[in-house]
């Protein structure tokens, strides 16, 4: 479970965040106090009357540990701490003097049925010290509870890298904002539940996790044009184009046309079909002018006659929807390509495809910004953790969706949904983010060992939770 749009920041955007805030006159030891007192909270509420061990390091994260075991102890709970070194900041320092309680060395620590993780937050600079990691993991999988303070120790803030990171945490208070961390990479998978405590920090961030979006039922006086005319174009494996389509159908579009010229299988007899055989064929068929968005790449083929699609589509000026082939087609000129475009464009790449069309370093959202900026096109770099960001440098993220959609063709509905969101919501990040937050849903709904047929028939379900 992950916080719906919540903002998200980097280490070194929160650690601004809060000087800003010491600027205005709030002392460091009165937001550690805050910070604690979240945590406090919430470890009662999931403890009761267990006895609880509260793992200490040496900076600020330690610092809200130290806090939190005075106010849980103060309320009257069984609370044990473990410093693992002297504090080496000030506020962490005036926080273990205020400490009164059993304390002992982390090679002397014995598990106890609640544990609180307050060893690193967002100043882990490398790798857990290996007898540490080792103490820690044991620590927690005995423990019948634990709780992680800001982050899991182990886990790096901008990237979600692991650092040695054990696995077992049942929940993640995130401090103020959420961090990549929280949901790339290994994060996404090792922070257990996600809570967000709000810490009266104001944030300013063009970055957030995918929420549910808010869609419109059709208007009393709508006909199937003003819903949206989707164009998916067929190629070598009609099967995906397919999917595309019935995914474009089943995600509220007024009209899908399947463009193409291979034999006609078993319906959905509402999916209209139009004979595409040449890139001539293709180039006049874009030129219809009901046509709002055309998705391209499913399916398609990597041949002469894929490239001249390709090409044809290129030029078209309506929003274009690019998947698959089309993708690989593109290559390391995507970029070059795409600035040419005379209309706006999505990008659904898996990574294999990201990484033939964009170079780059940095996590997961440093490349995903910078191949939007440069292609100039709204860009869903999928996987288990989802990046979807725009050319303007919104950033919306998604973690926790079914490891179930790991089958092929579910990346061609997401194509077809994207499609269908983009001729009812229009531009940029919004639609994307909407059909991301579908996608994921109907995985949910659809369960155990999907098909990608299957996780259509949940798209309408998916679609009325939004309404
Ligand atoms: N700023 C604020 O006012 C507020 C911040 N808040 C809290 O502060 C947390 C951030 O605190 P922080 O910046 O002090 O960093 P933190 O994560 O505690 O660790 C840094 C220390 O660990 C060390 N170290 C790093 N990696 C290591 C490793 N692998 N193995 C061993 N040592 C390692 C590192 O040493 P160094 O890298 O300098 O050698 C340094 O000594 C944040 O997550 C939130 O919980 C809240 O209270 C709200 C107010
Ligand atoms: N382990 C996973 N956890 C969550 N989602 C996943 C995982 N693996 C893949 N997905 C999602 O499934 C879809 C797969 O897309 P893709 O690889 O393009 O498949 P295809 O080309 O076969 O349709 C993407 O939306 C991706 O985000
Ligand atoms: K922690």
């Amino acid at each position: 479970m992950i916080p719906s749009g919540a903002p998200i920041v980097t280490a070194a955007q929160m650690r601004a965040a809060e000087q800003a805030v010491f600027a205005s006159g709030v002392a460091q030891d009165e937001l550690m106090e805050r910070a604690a007192a979240a945590v406090a909270r919430e470890v009662a509420r999931f403890a009761m009357d267990r006895p609880i061990l509260i793992l200490a390091g040496p900076g600020n994260n330690g610092g809200d540990a130290y806090v939190a075991a005075r106010l849980l102890h103060a309320r009257g709970h069984d609370v044990n701490l473990v410093a693992t070194g002297t504090p080496q900041t000030g506020a962490a320092e005036r926080m273990q003097a205020l400490w009164q309680g059993p304390t002992s060395s982390l090679y002397a620590a014995r598990p106890r049925p609640v544990l609180v993780d307050g060893l690193f937050g967002t100043g882990m600079t490398r790798p857990l010290e290996r007898g540490l990691a080792a103490v820690f993991a044991d620590l927690v999988k005995q423990a019948d509870f634990t709780l992680s303070i800001d982050l899991p120790s182990g886990i790096d803030t901008d990237s979600g890298a692991d650092l040695g990171a054990p696995r077992g945490i049942d929940v993640t208070l995130a401090l103020g904002a959420l961090k990549p961390g929280h949901l790339l990479d290994c994060g996404g998978e090792r922070c257990g539940t996600l809570l967000l405590a709000d810490l009266d920090i104001p944030i300013d961030t063009r970055w957030r996790s995918v929420a549910r979006p808010r869609l419109d039922t059709p208007g009393a006086h709508s006909h199937k044009y003003c819903r949206g005319l989707v164009a998916v174009i067929e190629g070598a494996m009609p099967g995906a184009a397919r999917l595309a389509a019935r995914a474009a159908m089943a995600g509220g579009a007024g009209y899908v046309v399947l463009a193409g010229d291979r034999p006609w299988g078993d319906g959905p007899d509402a999916l209209v079909r139009r004979e595409v055989r040449s890139a001539e064929d293709l180039t006049e068929f874009l030129g219809w002018d009901r046509i709002d968005a055309v998705v391209l790449g499913p399916g398609l083929g990597r041949d002469r006659r894929a490239e001249a699609f390709l090409r044809a589509a290129f030029a078209a000026p309506k929003p274009l929807i690019l998947d698959g082939d089309a993708l690989t087609l593109l290559g390391s000129n995507a970029a070059r390509w795409l600035q040419t475009r005379p209309a706006p464009t999505w990008l659904t790449p898996h990574w294999g495809e990201f990484d033939r069309m964009f170079a780059g370093e940095g996590s997961k959202i440093a490349r995903t910004l910078a191949a939007a900026a440069e292609a100039r096109a709204t860009i869903v770099h999928k996987g288990a953790d989802t990046v979807i960001a725009s050319p303007k440098g919104d950033v919306r993220l998604l973690a926790g969706a079914s490891p179930w959609l790991s089958t092929a063709g579910t990346g061609d509905v997401l194509a077809g949904l994207l499609a269908a969101q983009v001729v009812q919501e229009g531009k940029g990040i919004v639609p994307a983010s909407a059909a991301a937050w579908l996608h994921a849903r109907a995985a949910q709904l659809a369960g155990p060992a999907l098909i990608a047929d299957a996780l259509i028939m949940h798209i309408p379900q998916a679609v009325s939770e939004c309404l």
